[in-house]
């Protein structure tokens, strides 16, 4: 039983003191590890002691699980993808969810754009090269990478991420074209010089494809082995959404028969399990799910899950609800 009158939250995973800090200004925290996440059975234990949830992207909260826990008040996911929680559920369920969106706009554009330059100059395999004593000298035709000058990138996903991965192209004098389940307004695709074309062109067309949009339904194994045929073999998939979003066994296949000519994968479709085959290939560049983790990021991001949190439990609109019918 609670020893002050203050809410319980279970936090599963340490996150940034800055966050830590609002949470023990107004609740009793209780963070489960720094070194794991609670496994199903240990959260399905622990949650009927809480009032409130701060969880982490890999912590699983579908329905089964949900209607067990009916008497939360929030779940805090502290991630801005919620495509580990069941929001038709939880909704259901009058359970407010929030994630951390806005926060952490550049920190993965710019995980996108290190991957799409370290695949297309060959910063990876030059890396090794160096390492292994292979370099004997400079030569003319040495690992040879594609120029970005000039050159179309399609963004499937123009939300925040995706438009801040635009802003980074055009400095780069490319090419910018998207493509949205909704077509953005005029003025938005003018200030980012955006050109609105369907998947398929996208696709044919694009010398960078980078995939910035949420994981749902829809979008499982959207990049199936159809898709990925389409691309022009001399042309690079940059993902830095959710790893379900590609067909991961037909990525690798398309890779192999050079249908495309190289990939960055910040996310995988079994984290922390990565398609075998990858590892294999040199024209692959992959990254341990990294594209919010820089120290000002984390730390944002800690402040707004704690502040969701808090806000929820005493009752005021969190920062960013993701269900929002929840108060109507
Ligand atoms: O993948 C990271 C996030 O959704 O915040």
């Amino acid at each position: 039983m609670s020893q002050t009158n203050k809410p319980r939250v279970l936090v599963t995973r340490e996150i940034p003191e800055a966050g830590l800090a609002i949470l023990r200004e107004a609740c009793e925290v209780t963070v489960f590890s720094s070194e794991r996440q609670p496994t199903r059975e240990e959260l399905l234990a622990l949650l009927p002691n809480y009032d409130g949830l701060l969880s982490m992207l890999i912590d699983i909260l579908d329905r089964p699980m949900l209607e067990k826990v009916p008497h939360l008040r929030v779940i805090s996911n502290y991630a801005v993808g919620y495509n580990n929680i069941d929001i038709q559920a939880a909704t259901e369920l009058g359970i407010p969810v929030t994630n951390t969106p806005g926060v952490l706009t550049n920190a993965t554009a710019d995980i996108a754009w290190a991957l799409l330059m370290a695949v297309t100059r060959r910063i990876v395999e030059g890396d090794a090269y160096v390492r292994q004593g292979k370099w004997v000298g400079w030569s003319p035709d040495l690992l040879l990478g594609m120029e970005l000058g000039g050159k179309t990138i399609g963004i499937v996903g123009a939300g925040r991420i995706g438009l801040a991965v635009a802003k980074r192209a055009r400095a780069f004098d490319m090419n910018v074209k998207y493509y949205n389940r909704r077509r953005l307004d005029e003025e938005t695709e003018r200030e980012y010089s955006l050109n609105y074309v369907d998947l398929d062109t996208l696709v044919r067309t694009s010398d960078v494809i980078s995939l910035n949009l949420p994981y749902n339904q829809e979008s499982h194994h959207l990049f199936n082995a159809d898709l990925l045929s389409r691309m022009k073999p001399t042309a690079y998939l940059i993902n830095t959404a959710r790893g379900a979003i590609v067909d991961e066994a037909a990525l690798v296949e398309a890779l192999k028969k050079r249908q495309l000519a190289g990939a960055g994968l910040d996310v995988f479709e079994n984290e922390p399990s990565v398609h075998p085959g990858f590892l294999e290939l040199d024209n692959v560049v992959l990254v341990p799910h990294l594209g919010s983790s820089t120290r000002e990021t984390r730390d944002n991001m800690a402040i707004l899950a704690a502040e969701n949190l808090v806000r929820a439990l005493q009752g005021q609109r969190p920062h960013s609800l993701v269900n929002p019918e929840v108060y109507s």
